[in-house]
């Protein structure tokens, strides 16, 4: 059974408005966490397809090349509506949306949670604080919507996704929206564009 992943993608000149790191351009970082995730849930043998939902013309032009995923533009109507563009856009009936910064996630931790999902009507991942959503899935047709924000994993709970038993180490719930959580990130492992940009920031 294949999925399809919805990844949201902000442009990456408003994007990781927290996230300062000495001698790295944002955007360019911003840009790099978002390619490092999208090719990471490419890889994942569960997924069919990657929907990544921006208009960032940066974002566009790298996942255009990375194999299994394509791009809609962002209609505007912030994280949310966001996902239930890419929701509607989906061709795979098991269908799931991930954030688009996770720069450690490795395709074997999305595929050992979309495992989890598989039996699930409606399931969440929660950000390894425990307060966010990194991945909400829904195995049932009709119309999805999603609760991301404040205490969203909470609010996924109440619209009655199953809270996933992912290990808090998995890569797929180490999201980054400061330094000391990509600093985390990086102990689990970076991705290659990650990796390349804070090494060139570091030689600078
Ligand atoms: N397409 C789209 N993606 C969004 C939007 N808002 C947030 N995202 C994405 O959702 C994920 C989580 O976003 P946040 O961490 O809340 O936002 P952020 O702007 O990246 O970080 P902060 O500036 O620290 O708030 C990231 O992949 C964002 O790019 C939106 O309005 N449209
Ligand atoms: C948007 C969310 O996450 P964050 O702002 O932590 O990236 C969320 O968990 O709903």
């Amino acid at each position: 059974m294949l999925w399809s992943v919805v990844i949201p993608v902000k442009t990456t000149q408003s994007g990781k408005s927290r996230l300062e790191i000495s001698g790295a351009d944002r955007p360019q970082l911003a840009l790099a966490i978002a390619l490092d995730t999208v090719a990471a849930a490419a890889s994942a043998q569960a997924v069919g397809e990657v929907v990544v939902v921006t208009s960032d013309a940066d974002v566009q032009a790298g996942v255009e090349q990375i194999d299994g995923a394509t791009w809609i533009p962002d209609p505007g109507m912030s994280l949310n509506g966001a996902a239930r563009a890419g929701l509607e856009r989906a061709s795979h009936e098991a269908r799931a949306v991930m954030l688009g910064d996770l720069p450690a996630l490795t395709a074997a931790d999305l595929d050992d949670a979309l495992a989890r999902a598989t039996g699930q009507e409606r399931a969440v991942v929660p950000d390894a604080e425990g307060s966010g959503s990194v991945l909400v899935t829904w195995r049932v047709p009709g119309a999805h919507e999603a609760h991301f924000g404040t205490d969203s994993a909470a609010k996924h709970a109440d619209a009655g996704h199953t809270v996933l038993d992912v290990p808090a180490s998995s890569t797929l719930r180490r999201d980054v929206d400061t330094a000391e959580q990509l600093e985390v990130a990086a102990a689990l492992g970076l991705g290659p564009r990650t990796t390349a940009l804070l090494e060139a920031a570091r030689a600078a």
